[in-house]
């Protein structure tokens, strides 16, 4: 059932979604998202996290075990045909005839859909991904990278409104990277949602308005992209005082965040590094005025895997 007509329901709708694979194993462990239409998503994880699993689910790939997935307000399962019609999956490898050619691929990937022929716009299609040259080449002859870029016509020729890039630009050359980056851009243009799963922050940096993260099976944190790219930003200063303080001088505490570690002997202040002034000649100076002298400095910053140990830990 497709939801009321004076609501527009979210592009991606997940609610408490499990998969148990045979065997047992715990894929995913009661995953709910939003997704609105036209966003950009991007899914970070580590290997094996559940982001394929995720993925697969909702491209009616995979079954799930538990929960609902709504594409455009249809239900994945009873609504199978619609919600498979709306979505364009550009997998991680590419499984086609190796001997048809490249135009011919795309063209048989819409039918596949049930779209009318249109080889006009396979045609814009196979021109907007620098592969209308090699339209008549056979798919095992081209390149690597050239692979990539028809894995990706053929995930939209159908007109998907919603598309899943798995990885789109691992182990591909700058070059394809930024035009993947530029392509998905157009396509948020014209309305198309996008989901991509990366391992990549700079990838999810570059490209997403909002980052989830997944982590053994959980999505463990969603967030708008600038709010997660601030706490990726955060940094510390280190530094190794000469002698040892009980407490910090609240002249210092009261205008910098800072914290005592080593028993009174590591000093450290936490500051943005993308902000405009990360007040560190500030405390440098304030600390020379309250006598305070070190030994050694050191700056320290955030990785996406700190804060992942950080979430993990904040979860148990
Ligand atoms: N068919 C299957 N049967 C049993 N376990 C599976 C199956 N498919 C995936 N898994 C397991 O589920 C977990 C999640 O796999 P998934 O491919 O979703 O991870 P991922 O986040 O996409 O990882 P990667 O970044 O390596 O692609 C892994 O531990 C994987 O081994």
């Amino acid at each position: 059932m497709q939801e009321p007509a004076n609501q527009v329901p979210p592009a991606i709708q997940i609610d408490s979604l499990s998969k148990t694979f045979a065997g047992g194993f715990e894929a995913l462990k009661g995953v709910s998202l939003d997704v609105s239409k036209g966003e950009i998503f991007a899914l970070l994880g580590p290997n094996g996290a559940g982001k394929t699993t995720l993925i697969s689910i909702v491209c009616g790939l995979v079954n799930p075990s538990g929960g609902t997935v709504k594409v455009e307000g249809f239900d994945i399962l009873s609504d199978y045909r619609e919600t498979r019609s709306r979505v364009g999956l550009v997998p991680q490898e590419l499984t086609t005839d190796a001997f048809a050619t490249v135009f011919g691929t795309v063209r048989f990937s819409r039918g596949l859909f049930g779209k009318p022929h249109d080889d006009v716009y396979v045609e814009q299609v196979l021109r907007d991904l620098s592969l209308w040259e090699k339209r008549d080449s056979e798919v095992h002859m081209l390149s690597g990278g050239m692979k990539r870029r028809l894995l990706i016509a053929k995930a939209m020729v159908h007109e998907p409104d919603v598309l899943f890039l798995d990885e789109p630009t691992a182990g591909v050359d700058v070059e394809l990277r930024r035009d993947m980056w530029n392509l998905v851009r157009r396509l948020r243009d014209r309305g198309v949602t996008i989901v991509l799963t990366t391992h990549y922050i700079e990838e999810a940096e570059e490209m997403a308005d909002r980052v989830g993260v997944i982590n053994n099976g959980e999505l463990i944190l969603v967030q708008e992209k600038n709010a997660l790219m601030q706490r990726l930003g955060e940094k510390r200063l280190v530094l190794k005082l000469n002698e040892r303080l009980d407490t910090i001088p609240p002249t210092l505490s009261e205008k910098y965040e800072l914290s005592l570690s080593d028993g009174g002997e590591t000093l450290t202040y936490v500051y943005d590094a993308r902000g405009e002034h990360t007040g560190i000649t500030g405390l440098l100076s304030d600390l020379r005025d309250a006598n305070l002298h070190f030994t050694d400095l050191d700056t320290e910053q955030s990785s996406l895997e700190d804060i992942f140990v950080n979430l993990v830990e904040q979860q148990r």
